[in-house]
């Protein structure tokens, strides 16, 4: 059985996968951004969304300063009561007071708006800068990390940055424009009073200054936790065929559960920092509090204060406790958002597809000189591999379960890139072809075929051009269709071409899906096709039909067919067999048998098997 990358992930005898290359990230997960990158990052946010941060301060700002207006007011009130005032005044000063509650709300409301719609314009500009930075990485990288944490990166941390920058970035910033205008306003009330606000202090900085360095780095690991759930989720899904036939439900169930308890473990200590640091918040508050009463209540006996000065400080102080918390707690949502974007920015530190333009190449013959590969340091599953594969030829590759074909064919099609040695392909090396220009000369067919939500088209026309927008006429589709032997099921859907396809629409079965591949790559016209047993998961009728589609693909290309079943590898022009990373024997069918080495008992063994009327062994390794 081909081992996946997120089978290598999950089995602890295989070979480790290997790290990402690039600067420092743990083993096997996608590195983070460092600290100036994020500065970066968040300079040109700002500078981008200029425009709209000024209208949301200015508009939190209004809200706030018409909020500040009412204890003022309330003061005033209580001051003209004791003074002895009319009625009338008390009923105006009254509905001024409801005129600037109301002002205060709708500002705060329009202010809410303009904040959210500025985080979903981060949201969806970070996922699709996301999108298009891992689609720019080579297939190599991205197989090697596996998709948990990719995955998670372009959901869960781009949602916590969406909520880090539409909740905690205006409520950061007004909660510091309240504290600094309340504390004014205390001030120039009464600067004595202002005195008790000091004995806050000391609870606010020095639980903080405690506190931060440890939540944030509880926060990245929480993260990083997170994702590893998603990635064992996500892998079981992925094999739920492979996690059925080989009963690792259990196993996976016990991954699942130790992922979850680390998650668990990691929130319990972000929750224990936080009943320390919060209880010296609310200190933070509730000493200034006392003291202001303590100075207050004397001072009015003295007549130092007047008792209107005293009602307004304490409602101050009082208010001074939501903003100083909701600094402070929404700096704790940033740490989150800001380690999610470390992670998010972190997939720019991989290595690129090389932007270099495509050599020229001379002609479509494949050479392979000197190859060898391994998925981790130390274990070699190629090795020495010469080989040359003329034009048009048809080579089958055949050899024991592990002895390295499904890698040969990754490598041919420069999924992965030799360790040691070159792969060429018409003179050139795979590895310096961009990935569009290498998708025309060579493409791996596997037996694992993505059927895209949309149309029959597009399905059809996204390997065209690269970007699908191209317009491809219908007689080219439907004779792609036809060619795989699709036309009827094409014409049974309710649209045609036009019908929806995929998850939630036209449902698809498996040989449906590898046959509109087909037609796909018919459609894209590569000179070369590596097929890794394409049809080996199909029931045989299934697999007979996509056999009959491929037979239309192949015409007039270079075809390199890894097999398990030997049915038609006579038709090959050459064989070879594989065996623990090298080619051990290389020829026509006749040659071979007359050779009366592996091949030949492979052979014998198979074609018995067959003549016997038993199921002929599944495995050429027998
Ligand atoms: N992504 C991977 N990470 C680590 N090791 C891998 C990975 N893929 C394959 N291997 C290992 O490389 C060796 C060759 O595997 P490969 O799949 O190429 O063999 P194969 O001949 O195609 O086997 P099969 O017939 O079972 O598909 C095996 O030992 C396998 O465990």
């Amino acid at each position: 059985m081909t081992t996946t990358p997120t089978q290598a992930h999950a089995d602890p005898g295989a070979a480790p996968v290997r790290a990402p290359a690039g600067p420092p990230g743990t083993p096997g997960r996608l590195p983070l951004a460092d600290r100036a990158e994020v500065r970066a990052w968040t300079g040109a946010f700002v500078r981008g969304e200029a425009a709209r941060l000024i209208l949301t301060f200015t508009l939190f700002a209004a809200a706030l300063v018409a909020g500040l207006i009412g204890p003022r007011l309330l003061g005033h009130l209580v001051e003209s009561v004791k003074a002895g005032t009319t009625a009338g005044r008390v009923d105006v000063l009254a509905l001024i007071f409801v005129g600037i509650l109301t002002g205060h709300a709708l500002l705060a409301r329009a202010a809410r708006t303009q904040a959210t719609l500025l985080g979903e314009r981060v949201l969806a500009r970070t996922r699709e800068d996301f999108v298009r930075r891992v689609l720019g990485l080579p297939l190599s990288e991205v197989e090697s990390v596996g998709t948990g944490d990719l995955l998670s990166r372009a959901t869960t941390d781009a949602d916590r940055l969406n909520e880090s920058i539409r909740q905690a970035v205006p409520r950061i910033a007004l909660a510091a424009v309240t504290l600094v205008f309340t504390f004014a306003a205390i001030l120039l009330t009464s600067p004595l009073l202002a005195l008790g606000l000091l004995a806050g202090v000391p609870f606010a900085v020095v639980s903080t200054w405690w506190y931060r360095p440890r939540a944030t780095r509880a926060y990245e690991r929480l993260l990083a936790q997170e994702a590893d759930v998603l990635a064992v989720t996500h892998e079981t899904a992925r094999g739920a065929a492979t996690v059925e036939a080989l009963r690792l439900g259990p196993r996976q169930v016990a991954r699942h559960g130790d992922a979850v308890d680390r998650v668990v473990r990691t929130r319990q200590r972000t929750t224990w920092l936080q009943t320390i640091w919060f209880p010296s918040l609310d200190l933070a508050t509730m000493v200034p509090m006392a003291l202001t009463l303590l100075i207050g209540g004397p001072a009015y006996q003295r007549g130092a204060v007047g008792l209107g000065e005293l009602t307004a400080v304490v409602l101050y102080v009082q208010a001074l406790g939501e903003p100083l918390n909701d600094l402070l707690t929404w700096t704790d949502e940033l740490q989150i958002g800001n380690a999610a974007l470390r992670r998010i920015l972190g997939v720019d530190r991989l290595p690129r597809e090389q932007p270099w333009p495509a050599p020229s190449t001379d002609g479509h013959a494949i050479r392979l000189e000197g190859v060898g590969f391994g998925y981790g340091p130390g274990r070699e599953v190629l090795a020495g591999i010469d080989l040359d594969i003329a034009p048009g030829e048809r080579l089958v590759v055949v050899g024991a379960s592990g002895a390295g074909k499904s890698t040969l064919g990754k490598l041919l099609a420069g999924v992965h890139h030799p360790t040691r040695g070159t792969v060429r392909i018409g003179g050139a090396d795979v590895t310096t072809l961009p990935v569009s220009r290498l998708r025309r000369e060579i493409v791996l067919v596997t037996q694992e075929q993505h059927v895209f939500t949309g149309t029959v088209r597009d399905n059809l026309t996204l390997a065209c051009g690269g970007d699908g927008d191209e317009a491809l006429p219908d007689e080219r589709l439907w004779g792609a269709l036809e060619a795989v032997l699709m036309t009827d099921w094409v014409r049974s859907l309710p649209d045609g071409l036009d019908s929806e396809i995929g998850p939630g629409a036209a449902p698809v079965s498996p040989s449906t899906a590898q046959q509109l591949a087909l037609a796909r790559l018919l459609l894209s016209d590569p000179h070369a096709l590596v097929l890794d047993e394409a049809t080996a998961l199909l029931d045989s009728t299934a697999s007979r039909r996509v056999e009959r589609s491929l037979a239309a693909l192949i015409e007039g290309r270079t075809v390199i067919s890894i097999v398990h079943r030997l049915d038609s590898v006579r038709d090959a022009d050459r064989i070879a067999v594989m065996d623990r990373g090298r080619i051990v024997e290389l020829g026509s069918h006749e040659e071979l048998l007359a050779a009366h080495g592996a091949y030949a008992a492979l052979w014998h063994s198979w074609d018995s098997a067959r003549r016997a009327g038993a199921r002929p062994e599944r495995r050429t390794s027998g």
